[in-house]
This record gives structure tokens, C-alpha cells and sequence, in this order.
């Protein structure tokens, strides 16, 4: 097997647990609305696709207007910009992950659903940033995860080839997109997966970030 690379991270529910700030930027907007409000639980279940689709789910869910969905759209991306770091966090283990990939001389990118502005917020905030050598967000390019050009954009950026490549998300998205890419995919156990985890096609599973590093190991030695 090709040893990795490079290592291309999702972003909500792999590397920063983002929920919190989302919910509460959809609910300032459902409260201008007039809607009532969502369950922080149920937003985990909206996550994955992009900003207008966690919209579109939020409005969908309260009995919100549909046909303004695009002004919706705007100014929920508005009120998260303002605020897209305020209660995110890393995972546990995430920033030394990096660091340790980094210094194994891995070539590191974030291709995430989110828009790219708040996605570098979020990066910046948390002092995550300088990791990447590609960031792409959702609407860095016309396609968005599970179509294979966000990935394809990022190792075109990073100079690796997709065998030499894996991908690590929490959603069958990514697990799509890194098999049409022709990369690895490894799931994480703990963020906003829409399936089970054993169903989402993964080559591995990991219960914590501090795992990645040991299976890097063995795809080497595979
Ligand atoms: O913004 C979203 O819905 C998802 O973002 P992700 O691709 O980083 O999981
Ligand atoms: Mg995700």
C-alpha cells in the first residue's frame, strides 16, 4: 500500500465540534421568523451537507417558508459569521494529532461543506490554521462533498496523488467522496453521522483522533 502523504480532514464533527454555535445561529434566525426553535441534538442531524441545506432542514422542520429559502439562507450565514467560534472546540486530541502528522512531514487540508470564510475563522480561532496547506470549503468550488472535486482541489494544491492520500470525516459524504477521488477514507466514531458508523464504508474506524497516528503505522506496513 501507497504510505500516506497526506491526511484531508473534515471539519464539523471530525476535527471541531461545531453544533453549538450552528444551533444557535439557526435559532436567531427561526426566532426573527417567528418559528420555534431547534433542539441542539436535532441540528447534529442537519449538519453535513452545507450551510443553505441546514437551513432548508431548520425551516422544514418549524413550518418556516421555503420559497424565501435564499434570503433565509443569506442572512443565517450573516448572523453565523458573527459568531462561528464562540463554543466551537477541538475534539480531544485534535490539535496534537496535527502537530505530530506535521511533523512527520504529512501534508495536511481541510475540505469541509462550510463555507470557506467561517471554516477559517473557526481554523484561526482555534489556532489550527497554520497545520493547512489547503483549505476548501463549500463554496471554494461549483461541486461540495460527495462529489470527488473538493478533494481532488485540495491534493492538486497539497502535489499528492489519491492513492497517496486519506481522507478522515464523520459522515457518509465523505466516505462518497474520497471513493469517487480514488482516497482512503477513515471515519470517526463521534460526530454528526447521519448512518451508523458501520455503515458508512469506512476502511477504518476511530473512537478518538488519538488513533490516527498508530493506523498511519499500519497502512504503511499493510
Ligand atoms: O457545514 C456543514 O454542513 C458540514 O461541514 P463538514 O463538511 O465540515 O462536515
Ligand atoms: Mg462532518
Amino acid at each position: 500500500m501507497t504510505p500516506p502523504k497526506a491526511i484531508l480532514f473534515d471539519l464539523d464533527g471530525t476535527l471541531v465540534d461545531s453544533a453549538r454555535d450552528l444551533t444557535d445561529a439557526v435559532n436567531v434566525l427561526l426566532v426573527e421568523e417567528g418559528l420555534p426553535q431547534v433542539s441542539l441534538a436535532a441540528v447534529k442531524s442537519m449538519i453535513g451537507d452545507g450551510a443553505a441545506k441546514l437551513v432548508e432542514r431548520a425551516l422544514a422542520a418549524t413550518g418556516g417558508d421555503l420559497s424565501r429559502l435564499p434570503a433565509h439562507i443569506a442572512r443565517f450565514l450573516a448572523i453565523y459569521e458573527t459568531g462561528a467560534a464562540r463554543h466551537t472546540v477541538a475534539y480531544p486530541g485534535v490539535p496534537e494529532v496535527l502537530h505530530e502528522l506535521r511533523q512527520r512531514g504529512l501534508r495536511l487540508a481541510v475540505v469541509t461543506n462550510k463555507p470557506h470564510a467561517a471554516t477559517m475563522d473557526i481554523l484561526e480561532a482555534l489556532g489550527l490554521a497554520g497545520f493547512f496547506g489547503a483549505v476548501i470549503g463549500g463554496d471554494s468550488l461549483p461541486e461540495r462533498k460527495p462529489h470527488p472535486a473538493p478533494l481532488q482541489a485540495a491534493l492538486a494544491r497539497l502535489e499528492v496523488s489519491p492513492e497517496a492520500a486519506i481522507m478522515v470525516g464523520d459522515n457518509y459524504h465523505d466516505v462518497e467522496a474520497a471513493r469517487a477521488a480514488g482516497v482512503r477514507a477513515f471515519a470517526v466514531t463521534y460526530g454528526y453521522s447521519h448512518r451508523p458508523h458501520t455503515e458508512l464504508g469506512a476502511d477504518r474506524l476511530l473512537d478518538t483522533m488519538s488513533e490516527l497516528p498508530p493506523l498511519l503505522d499500519e497502512a504503511v506496513a499493510a
